[in-house]
């Protein structure tokens, strides 16, 4: 199944409130008409159908990471094996937030924004990996993620040869061309973008961000009377917007072994991603090892000496409760000497005692580093989904004792809280590298900001 397709139908929790919420708010107070769209509502006002895209980018479809980042050129990968996981899924861990979140910068509410670009500086997002013991990419072109990562799906801007009649653009939506039927539209007005705000927020977005959001959809549109259709258009725009600048692949370096260490509560889904990873590099023909640092939870242990033996990995495991640090060093030792061009690092998640954790994750960089003094590469963030708003908190606390450069956000599939991952662009900048679906090894992909944006608020990309 492609991915867009899948990404759809398992957001189908988030996009159906959204959806449902838009009809609502619509209907209540709006006008049934005859005509198709008035096209002056949309298509005359900054951010319209024709402008769009942030940065003069058209809407013709995601440009693959490695456009966007550059110097990042794809290899291209083999189709991976569909690999499942056993295991039930544990109650998420929940951190209480211990203090206010800071106060976002003051926006009117119901006011246009003169500042139609909300999203943030790049100069805020950390690099994946330190510049300065970074080989130049030049040296080895790094993989795209996104081809070792995607198994089958086409990009959206590759349709199959025998692809469907393509469904009328959005420019063929609002000039009406497959509408006769009578369409609902109610006027932008303050009750209304109070009731939007309200819905973004019900939708996990977050308060600062669905102020941002609305506001800038109500840019120039005040007054005017919109459909549920246009004010979907109008709000994945935004989305993307806000998204676009985070949307990056896991860096692969020419430094081998890559230690890619990763983070997060219990229950996250890091040894899931570990696994989805490992088989689809593997699959992408590299040679990957996996050290299985959360010592003290056996299942952890077992999980991922099970994907490790479909994907043809080896997972270097310790007796329950020792020291993970020591086992991160003899991981490396072996990953070093059989070339292995990944290292995959499993942590414990126990937030209850966080100044064990810190010391315990600072442990594990201080003797990798005795025999790579770049690593780790990555430090990687596993969020899970249904956490929603207390997602936010949870990268608060890791950011403070660890230095994470990306993250990954699991559980999409089968949660209304998918709108999360738009407060948490908005607000951290910091890379989301892939998003996970599901169990299965292809339900990991990496984050596409349009398709994601489409399937949020239910549209077809
Ligand atoms: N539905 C769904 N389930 C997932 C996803 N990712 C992981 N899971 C499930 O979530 C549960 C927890 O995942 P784990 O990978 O064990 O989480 P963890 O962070 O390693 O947990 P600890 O080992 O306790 O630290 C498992 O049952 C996974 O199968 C996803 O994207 N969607």
């Amino acid at each position: 199944m492609a991915f867009f397709t899948k990404l759809k139908d398992r957001l189908f929790k988030s996009s159906s409130k959204i959806d449902e919420g838009l009809e609502a708010i619509v209907s209540d107070g709006g006008d049934t008409e005859a005509e198709a769209a008035p096209v002056d509502a949309v298509m005359d006002q900054p951010g319209a159908a024709s402008d769009v895209m942030p940065d003069g980018q058209d809407d013709s479809g995601p440009m693959l990471a490695a456009e966007r980042d550059g110097a990042e050129e794809p290899e291209p990968a083999p189709e991976p094996d569909l690999v499942p996981t056993p295991g039930p899924t544990p109650d998420p861990v929940t951190i209480p937030d211990p203090e206010p979140q800071p106060a976002p910068p003051v926006e009117p509410q119901r006011q246009p924004v003169s500042d139609p670009e909300p999203t943030p500086e790049p100069e805020q997002v950390p690099p994946a990996v330190d510049p300065e013991p970074t080989p130049a990419p030049s040296e080895v072109p790094p993989i795209d993620l996104r081809q070792a990562m995607t198994p089958v799906a086409p990009a959206l801007d590759e349709a199959p040869a025998d692809a469907a009649p393509a469904k009328p653009g959005l420019l063929g939506r609002l000039m009406g061309r497959n509408a006769a039927q009578p369409v609902v539209r109610r006027t932008l007005d303050d009750d209304m973008l109070e009731q939007l705000e309200e819905l973004l927020i019900s939708a996990d977005m977050g308060v600062d961000t669905a102020l941002r959001v609305t506001a800038n959809m109500a840019e120039g549109r005040f007054g005017k009377k919109l459909s549920v259709g246009e004010i979907k258009q109008l709000l994945a725009t935004e989305v993307s917007r806000i998204m676009e600048p985070v949307a990056r692949p896991l860096p692969i370096y020419s430094k081998t072994p890559q230690v890619v260490l990763v983070v997060g509560v219990n229950g996250s889904g890091k040894t899931t991603t570990i696994g989805k990873l490992a088989s689809q590099f593997r699959a992408a023909g590299k040679k990957v090892v996996i050290a299985a640092g959360d010592t003290f939870r056996a299942a952890a242990v077992e999980q991922l000496q099970v994907w490790g033996e479909r994907a043809g990995v080896p997972v270097l495991t310790a007796a329950h409760g020792s020291d993970p640090a020591s086992l991160a060093f003899d991981a490396m030792g072996r990953a070093q000497e059989e070339g292995a061009d990944l290292l995959l690092i499993d942590t414990a998640g126990r937030l209850q005692n966080r100044g064990d954790l810190m010391e315990e994750l600072a442990k594990i960089v201080r003797v990798i580093r005795k025999k790579d003094e770049t690593a780790p590469h990555n430090t990687l963030l596993v969020l899970d989904a249904t956490t929603g708003q207390n997602a936010l908190n949870q990268v608060k606390v890791f950011q403070e004792i660890s230095d994470v450069s990306g993250l990954v956000m699991t559980k999409l599939d089968g949660t209304a809280k998918g709108g999360v991952l738009v407060a948490l662009a908005d607000r951290f900048g910091l890379p989301i590298h892939a998003v996970g679906v599901g169990e299965q090894i292809d339900d990991l992909s990496p984050f596409d900001p349009d398709e994601f944006a489409a399937a949020l608020v239910g549209i077809d990309a």
